[in-house]
């Protein structure tokens, strides 16, 4: 396992809420981070269908880019009533063509469930597949999870992406609900960071 021994890290994501989160995940670790965007990098396109390939591709093209160590994120929820979708393709669930639409997404995952008749509670997993990628083409990979179900309707304002429909196991909140801090005591990120911290900055 390589060891992250730089000062400067790339934050391989064009998504504001996982920019937020994992910045304040890093923030103890007085690395200097910036964003893909700040250095004018595109967003790749998502060629995989694992959290993995995808986590990799968006890491390399960051670090090949800019000559520096760069951590990319890709994650979703899989649904178990919906044999796990839409997992990758969570983010193109929420596509439109005036940009993305989670309250879309959320409420096309919940009718698919109706329609299914699924039996509550309505079990999912977020996942996080963290990528630390240095410019040489080396990479190390980490895989988080939280367990937890689909519950409707959309509950509070805070998080990003599916977290208002998301009620992790053992919480009255959902991630939408829940102070930002509580999520980070128990997220797929955190369980992902979490194993980084260990195998890289350990
Ligand atoms: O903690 C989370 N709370 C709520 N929703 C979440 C979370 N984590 C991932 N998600 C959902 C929304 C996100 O859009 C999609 C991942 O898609 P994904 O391609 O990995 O990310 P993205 O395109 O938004 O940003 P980028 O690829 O630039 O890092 O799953
Ligand atoms: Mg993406």
């Amino acid at each position: 396992m390589r060891k992250f021994t730089g000062d400067k890290l790339i934050l391989a994501s064009h998504n504001a809420g996982k920019l937020r989160e994992i910045s304040e995940l890093l923030a103890p670790f007085g690395i200097t981070i910036s964003s893909a965007a700040e250095h004018g990098l595109e967003e790749p396109d998502e060629t995989e269908d694992t959290f993995a390939g995808n986590a990799r591709l968006k890491a390399h093209f960051a670090a090949q880019a800019t000559g520096l160590p760069a951590l990319s994120d890709d994650s979703g929820i899989t649904v178990e009533a919906l044999d796990g979708a839409p997992g990758v393709y969570t983010a193109d669930w929420a596509e439109t063509p005036n940009g993305r639409d989670f309250p879309m997404a959320m409420e096309k995952v919940w009718t698919l469930l109706e329609a299914k008749r699924a039996l509550l509670p309505r079990n999912a997993a977020f996942h996080c597949t963290l990528c630390l990628a240095w410019p040489d083409g080396h990479d190390e990979v980490f895989e988080g999870r939280v367990d937890g179900q689909v519950v409707w309707p959309m509950r509070g304002q805070n998080g990003f992406g599916f977290d208002p429909v998301f009620l992790p196991n053992g919480e009255v909140e959902t991630f939408g609900e829940m102070d930002p801090a509580r999520k980070h005591r128990m997220s797929h990120r955190t369980d992902a960071f979490t194993k980084l911290v260990q195998g890289c900055f350990g």
